[in-house]
């Protein structure tokens, strides 16, 4: 059943594996620290998203297969409802063969404040590296049997949350080969640093007004911090996400290396960024963590 499971929540391969020939070196030596087997993974891999993923997989490969009678530059592959194009398809893919040796397994760290894509990008980034993806909001919910995260605050409080959180990016310090959503607080605790140190982090850099107008589009429900304000629903989303941004700013700026969507939209000619797709984003990431890498 378990074998089952992880054959389906396998990584997405519309990277062409066939053609994108990894070197045998490509892939780590696992030390004796580190946690490699199926059984492990698949408990990183988190059941939910899989299950999106999955299906997501079989999207992906129809559309790369009709892709290959479309020209360039039309729309053609889709992350999360989002569409991206061949060209954005074939840099990513390009640019993940070209980092993967320099990677060389390494996880990779998604930080941000909430609603800044940390899961949508993860999961355009895991894809195209052929990396797991797993999302440590959830595996808290995993922990807490079940109980979702405005639920664990509400009965339990956020130091219970922020304890599970630290246990959770300890467990996935030893895994590789992972792309990693992070919660949007995991930044403030200096141990959780400890533990993204075994891989390369990288922040979300979104401004305020953007991740507003996105929390605002679906509703704080699940985000606990964000309630308790009075006003309209952007207007609330706004206050609070200010103040936290500006209490954890200098947190998020730990990261090994940082993704502007500022920064995406100007190189794009785009007059602001809400319409970054997250394949461009996803290439950005991947050519920041590069220069990281080399820098
Ligand atoms: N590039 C994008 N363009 C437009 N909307 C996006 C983009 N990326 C993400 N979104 C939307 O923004 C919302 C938040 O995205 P997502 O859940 O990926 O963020 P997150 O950082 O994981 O959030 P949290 O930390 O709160 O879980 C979702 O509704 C998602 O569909
Ligand atoms: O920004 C935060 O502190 C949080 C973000 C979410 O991902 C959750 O981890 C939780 O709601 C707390």
């Amino acid at each position: 059943m378990e074998a089952k499971l992880f054959q389906s929540i396998q990584p997405c391969k519309w990277v062409d594996t066939e053609n994108l020939m990894r070197k045998p070196g490509a892939f780590i030596r696992v030390s004796h620290k580190t946690m490699d087997n199926s059984r492990v993974r698949s408990m990183f891999m988190n059941v939910q998203s899989s299950k999106r993923v999955s299906a997501h997989q079989n999207r992906f490969s129809r559309k790369v297969l009709s892709s290959l009678k479309n020209p360039p530059g039309s729309v053609l592959l889709e992350s999360g409802g989002f569409p991206a194009s061949l060209d954005e398809s074939l840099v990513l893919k390009n640019k993940s063969a070209e980092i993967d040796s320099v990677l060389n397994g390494r996880c990779i760290y998604l930080v941000g404040m909430m609603g800044s894509g940390k899961t949508t990008i993860g999961r355009v980034v895991s894809e195209a590296l052929s990396y797991s993806f797993s999302d440590s909001d959830l595996l808290v919910e995993q922990k807490a049997g079940g109980m979702s995260v405005a639920e664990i605050f509400k009965q339990h409080g956020e130091g219970f949350f922020r304890d599970k959180e630290t246990e959770v990016l300890k467990e996935l310090s030893m895994m590789h080969r992972f792309v990693v959503s992070t919660g949007g607080g995991a930044v403030i605790r200096p141990i959780n640093w400890k533990h993204m140190r075994s891989g390369i982090s990288v922040w979300l850099d979104v401004p305020v007004e953007c991740l507003a107008r996105r929390i605002s589009a679906v509703g704080t429900g699940s985000r606990p911090l964000l309630h308790g304000e009075s006003g309209d629903a952007y207007s609330k989303a706004l206050t609070r996400l200010s103040t936290l941004l500006e209490e954890r700013g200098e947190a998020y700026a730990n990261a090994n290396t940082r993704v502007s969507f500022e920064h995406i939209a100007s190189k794009l000619g785009h007059v602001n960024v809400d319409n970054l797709s997250p394949a461009a984003i996803a290439i950005e990431v991947l050519v920041q963590i590069e220069s990281f890498l080399k820098g």
